[in-house]
C-alpha cells in the first residue's frame, strides 16, 4: 500500500512513520509538508536515516488522491480545508485533529474556535474507536481519530454507562498528560524551565475533549452525560492518566462494575482490563497501543474511581490511527502494532 502523512514532522507524524515503515502491508510512505519542500525528512529527523529516505512534498490534491491513505497529523483547522476535496478520488482518509470529530458545528466553533469542516464532511466521518465502532470504520472514508484524552476515558467510562452501573450525570475526570500531547511548537506551558520540577492544570473546565466525551457517551452509550473535566501537564515524555469518579446506581457493587469491563474488553487485542493493582502507571503502556484499564470502589462514598492509561501518541494518537487503517483496508487489526510496552 502507498500512505501519505500530512504533517509528517510533527510528533503524531513522526510516530505514524515509526509504526507505518514496520507494517507487514506497507510499501511507500510519502511525506507531506506546509513548511519545507525537497529536503529529506531524514536531515531533519536523523534517526530516520537509512529508514525513511524520502523528500518532504508540498501539499497537492494530484499527489494524494493517487495514494491508498492519507493520514492527516495537523494543527485544528488544518485538516478540514484539505481532507473534504479528497473525499471520493481514492484514498482512504484518517484525520489525527479534532477536525471532524464533533457533530454540530456551532459547537466545534464555541471549542476550537476555528471554523468547523464542512456539513457533508462531517457527516461522513466516523468516529475511529474501534471497541466501539469496528463495523462502521471498516465501511468508511474518512475517520475522525478520537482525541487522546478522550481514548483514555471513554474506554474506561462507555462499559460502565452503556451497562446503567454508574450516573453519567455526575461525572468527574481528573487527567494528566505527557508533553509530547502538546505536539513539537513550544509554548511556555512546554518550556523545559518552567515544565521541569513543575505540575501545571490547565484549560481549566475549558477543554475542548469535553465535548467529544459527552458526544460519544451519548452516541455510544445512550445516556445524557454531565461532566467536569480538567486537564494537567506532568514533566514527562510520554502517557495519559485518565481517572474519572462517579457515584454508582443503585444495587451495583464493584463486582458489577469488573464483570461490565471484562465483558466489553477479554476479547479485544489492544484494551487489558486489570484488578486491584496497588500501583497503576503509564510506564506500563509506554510505546504500545495498549489501554489498561482499573476500577475501585470506595465503600464510604460508594462511588467508583475508573482509571484508564494509554500513550497519547500511540493508543491516543497514531497507534490507533494505523488500528483504524488496518480495519478500513481488511488488514489483520494488530498489524504493525504489537509492540511490547517500554517498561524500562
Ligand atoms: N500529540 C498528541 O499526543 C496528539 C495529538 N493529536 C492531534 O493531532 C494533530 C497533530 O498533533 P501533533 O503531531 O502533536 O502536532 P505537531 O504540532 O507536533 O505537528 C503538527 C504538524 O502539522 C504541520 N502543520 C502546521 N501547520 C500546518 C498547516 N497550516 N497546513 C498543513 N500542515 C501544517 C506541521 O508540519 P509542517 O510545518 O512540516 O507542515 C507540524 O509539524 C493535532 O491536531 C493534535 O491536536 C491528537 C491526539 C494526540
Ligand atoms: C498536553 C497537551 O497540551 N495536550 C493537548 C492535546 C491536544 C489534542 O489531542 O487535541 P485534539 O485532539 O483536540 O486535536 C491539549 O490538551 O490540548
Amino acid at each position: 500500500m502507498k500512505i501519505g502523512i500530512i504533517g509528517a514532522t510533527g510528533y503524531g507524524g513522526l510516530e505514524l512513520i515509526r509504526l507505518l515503515t514496520n507494517h507487514p502491508r506497507v510499501d511507500e510512505i510519502h511525506v507531506f509538508s506546509s513548511s519545507e519542500e525537497n529536503i529529506q525528512i531524514s536531515h531533519k529527523y536523523a534517526h530516520l536515516t537509512n529508514i525513511l529516505e524520502q523528500p518532504l512534498q508540498a501539499i497537492e490534491t494530484g499527489a494524494l488522491s493517487n495514494l491508498d491513505v492519507v493520514f492527516t497529523g495537523t494543527p485544528a483547522g488544518v485538516a478540514s480545508t484539505i481532507l473534504p476535496q479528497l473525499l471520493g478520488t481514492g484514498p482512504k482518509l484518517i484525520d489525527l485533529s479534532g477536525d471532524f470529530r464533533i457533530q454540530d458545528p456551532t459547537i466545534y466553533e464555541h471549542w476550537y474556535g476555528k471554523p468547523a469542516a464542512p456539513k457533508e464532511a462531517v457527516k461522513q466521518a466516523i468516529y475511529g474507536l474501534p471497541e466501539w465502532n469496528r463495523r462502521e470504520i471498516a465501511n468508511s472514508e474518512l475517520i475522525a481519530n478520537p482525541g487522546c484524552y478522550p481514548t483514555a476515558t471513554l474506554l474506561s467510562l462507555l462499559p460502565l454507562i452503556k451497562e446503567n452501573l454508574i450516573d453519567a450525570s455526575q461525572l468527574y475526570t481528573d487527567a494528566k498528560s505527557g508533553v509530547s500531547g502538546a505536539g513539537n511548537k513550544p509554548s511556555q506551558l512546554t518550556h523545559y524551565s518552567e515544565l521541569n520540577e513543575n505540575f501545571s492544570i490547565y484549560k481549566i473546565n475549558q477543554h475542548q475533549h469535553i465535548p467529544e466525551i459527552e458526544q460519544t457517551i451519548r452516541t455510544i452509550a445512550g445516556s445524557e452525560p454531565l461532566l467536569t473535566f480538567n486537564t494537567h501537564l506532568v514533566p514527562m515524555t510520554r502517557g495519559i492518566m485518565a481517572t474519572s469518579y462517579a457515584p454508582l446506581t443503585d444495587g451495583t457493587t464493584e463486582k458489577h462494575l469488573k464483570e461490565a469491563l471484562h465483558e466489553a474488553y477479554d476479547s479485544e487485542p489492544f484494551v487489558r482490563v486489570f484488578e486491584d493493582k496497588p500501583v497503576f502507571n503509564t510506564k506500563q503502556v509506554y510505546g504500545s497501543n495498549y489501554c489498561d484499564i482499573q476500577i475501585a470502589v470506595d465503600p464510604r462514598t460508594n462511588r467508583a474511581t475508573i482509571i484508564g492509561v494509554i500513550d497519547n501518541l500511540m493508543k491516543g494518537a497514531a497507534g490507533q490511527a494505523v488500528q483504524n487503517m488496518n480495519l478500513m483496508c481488511g488488514l489483520d487489526e494488530k498489524a504493525g502494532l504489537t509492540v511490547v510496552p517500554l517498561m524500562i
